[in-house]
């Protein structure tokens, strides 16, 4: 079974790889800088500021706006983590001096490049993390007056997958591992009834009984999966169960993983004040940590040693020189001497690392990080040696199954324990592949949903039922199309509108009940031919936006402020990143409302807001709904609001468009919710 799963996966990675290596450059080379910036896929009119000595011996640049230009950076859809390049823009470079001999080190003829990794990021300042051995000509940049940097596609992923596919095909017959054999089916699942280890006292005090159930189940078996809709409390689940297993097994360390950092970093930020801090380790490349978390980060604990630091300070002087070298021999004599200094702290931080992952008891870091050297190294001295016991795999339905393998892999016969949480209802892992129905479906097929296949009776499935989020009126839906009406709403939350916020307005009308602070499902019906949607020519994937839709989100926010609903309480979502873009634009650039999130549904995930509104764009003479269709994503959208749910769509376009789960959707709304239907004239 093994074989056929890594055949399997390793054809559909490198696919996908290819996919995504195309689309990037497809895009970076057929459109223009502008529209790449436009696209929020790069970002121009910045300068070198500074290049500085960072973690484990990294060279840190710091990027400006150009000032001539604009007073601060436009940073678009680049964020914290990014793999991007940095290009000098075509433009004459400060100095008199004929444009510079373009130093060996660029990548290809002509072009002069670095690349790097997104360490720090705002208005004013970006700071990218440079891969090994390009100080030479980072320090070229100096002497242009415009930079720009590009997202690039982050291969590295890709690499690690297939290497760890490789090696699970490498497995002979009989598996030792008994993680793995539940993984590749060799093993029966028979859950442990005796209650012998359960939790005598649960440190929190609030767990409900599904929540208590789950950790039980957890502690006492050795293969868990904690099913969590949205609201019901996987990570506060998750924490208590951690503390139960620290207090059971002192002795033994937890390997905690999840798909992205911010996953990780919300366990690790809710565990700080609940564990002993040195018991705590995070792994990861620091620029993609919580500022929160840096302090628990294996790269700045690691730095604290003294003789590292003075190592560090050492090589900042050497590079503060090399700016004042204007002789090209002399400046490469002053790198090679700088490569010697960061030799020797590279040496010295890894033994502190050893010291401080031996001293931990808690290791946090994403899927790919747990195949990290610094982890891996402690098996190079004693292949044997016992470094973990219980593997953790939060959201796992937001991995591709590879990643979940990486941990597995790389630390072979450690675990004598998994457990998963997630929810295979809401965002599957984002593919690329979009020409190959096979590989879409071997990549977004989870290890939850392959495991649920493994084990139809589904013991080691623990479901959390009650959910702490949303008014029942918004739950009841998700809960009957996606969760067999299992859902419950707690009694804090079951009945909340907006107009239990403080300071919001009690209308005059405060005894009519169809104002809209006391009414938690809205639904303005665009249906007909006056609400048209637009393809959008700029923004190149194809994109989609619709002005009336528009038009009457703009209506609904401002009936929401004239009863002083706060802006941070409003969300608005969108499936079409150009409706999103011009929604933005709209909302604020021009009424000024910059405190009202908008953003694409994936930008939501795991996120929360007393109201959301979602327009959903589509409405043509086909009844086509592109998108729309993939539920799961629908799902996550309609389960984000805590006390209002508003959509603006055309009901009878979802009624027509063949999907079944779209139809039932709009028919349920049309007999519970408050359905408007606004005319176009009223908004021209
Ligand atoms: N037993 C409980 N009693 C009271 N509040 C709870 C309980 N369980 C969870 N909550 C609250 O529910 C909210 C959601 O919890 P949490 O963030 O752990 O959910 P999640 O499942 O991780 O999030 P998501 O909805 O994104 O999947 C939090 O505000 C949490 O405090």
């Amino acid at each position: 079974m093994n074989k056929e799963l890594a055949a399997k996966f390793l054809s559909s990675i490198s696919h996908e790889r290819e996919q995504d290596i195309e689309m990037t450059s497809r895009l970076l080379t057929t459109l223009s800088l502008q529209q790449l910036v436009l696209n929020g896929l790069a970002i121009n009119n910045i300068h070198l500021e500074n290049i500085r000595s960072g973690l484990i011996g990294k060279l840190y640049m710091e990027l400006g706006p150009n000032l001539e230009i604009n007073d601060k950076i436009q940073r678009g859809d680049i964020k914290i983590g990014d793999i991007v390049l940095i290009r000098p823009a075509k433009t004459k470079t400060k100095t008199k001096a004929k444009a510079k001999k373009v130093p060996e080190d660029s990548s290809e003829e002509g072009q002069v490049e670095c690349s790097g990794v997104i360490y720090k990021m705002n208005d004013n300042q970006i700071t990218i993390a440079l891969e090994e051995s390009q100080e030479v000509v980072a320090t070229t940049f100096y002497s242009y007056n415009k930079l720009y940097i590009l997202k690039t596609t982050n291969t590295i992923t890709y690499k690690r997958m297939e290497s760890t596919m490789r090696k699970l095909s490498e497995f002979g017959s009989l598996i030792q591992d008994k993680i793995i054999q539940y993984l590749t089916n060799e093993r029966p699942f028979i859950p442990n009834t005796s209650q012998s280890q359960n939790a005598g006292f649960f440190q929190n005090p609030n767990l409900n009984d599904s929540q208590k159930t789950a950790i039980n189940f957890a502690i006492n078996n050795d293969l868990t999966i904690i099913h969590g809709p949205p609201g019901t409390g996987k990570t506060f689940t998750l924490i208590e169960l951690i503390q139960q297993l620290l207090t059971k097994q002192p002795e033994k360390r937890i390997l905690i993983c999840g798909p992205s950092n911010i996953s990780v970093d919300t366990i690790l930020e809710r565990l700080t004040p609940l564990v002993p801090n040195n018991l705590l380790l995070r792994i990861g490349h620091p620029a993609r940590l919580l500022d929160s978390n840096k302090r628990h980060s294996l790269d700045i604990l690691s730095k604290k040693n003294t003789i590292v630091k003075d190592i560090s300070h050492e090589i900042d002087k050497l590079i503060q020189e090399n700016k004042k070298l204007k002789n090209y021999k002399q400046r490469r004599e002053n790198w090679n001497e700088i490569k010697l200094l960061r030799k020797d702290l590279k040496k010295r931080e890894f033994k502190t690392i050893k010291d401080l992952i031996i001293q931990s008891r808690i290791v946090v870091t994403t899927l790919h990080g747990s195949s990290s050297r610094e982890l891996c190294s402690l098996y190079r001295d004693d292949p044997d040696f016992k470094l973990f016991d219980t593997l953790i795999i939060d959201e796992v339905s937001q991995a591709m199954e590879p990643q979940c393998w990486i941990p597995l892999i790389a630390h072979q016969n450690q675990f004598s324990k998994l457990i998963l949480t997630g929810d295979n209802k809401q965002l599957p892992p984002t593919i690329k592949t979009e020409d190959d129905q096979k590989v879409i479906h071997n990549l977004e097929t989870t290890l939850f949903d392959r495991l649920i296949k493994n084990f139809p009776k589904r013991e080691m499935v623990k479901f959390l039922n009650v959910q702490y989020r949303m008014n029942e009126k918004i739950m009841e839906f998700p809960s009957q199309s996606m969760y067999h009406g299992k859902l419950l709403a707690d009694v804090t939350v079951a009945n909340r509108l907006l107009i239990d916020l403080p300071n919001v307005d009690v209308t005059p009308f405060d005894d009519d009940d169809d104002v809209d602070t006391k009414l938690p499902l809205i639904w303005y019906d665009t249906q007909g031919d006056e609400f048209p949607e637009t393809a959008d020519g700029a923004t190149i994937l194809g994109s989609k936006y619709n002005e009336g839709e528009i038009a009457i989100v703009k209506e609904h926010i401002q009936s929401l402020r004239s009863s002083n609903v706060p802006q941070e309480s409003i969300g608005i979502i969108s499936p079409y990143s150009a409706q999103v873009s011009h929604m933005k634009r709209l909302i604020h650039d021009e009424l000024k409302l910059t405190d009202i999130e908008i953003s694409t549904v994936d930008g939501f995930q795991g996120r929360e807001k007393d109201v959301v509104i979602l327009s959903l764009v589509r409405s043509n003479e086909k009844f086509e709904v592109g998108f729309l269709k993939e539920e799961r994503r629908l799902n996550v959208a309609m389960t984000r609001p805590r006390r209002q749910l508003v959509v603006v769509g055309n009901i009878e376009a979802l009624q027509r468009c063949g999907n079944k789960y779209l139809k039932n959707w709009s028919e349920w709304c049309e007999e519970n919710a408050d359905v408007r239907y606004p005319n176009i004239d009223d908004y021209l």
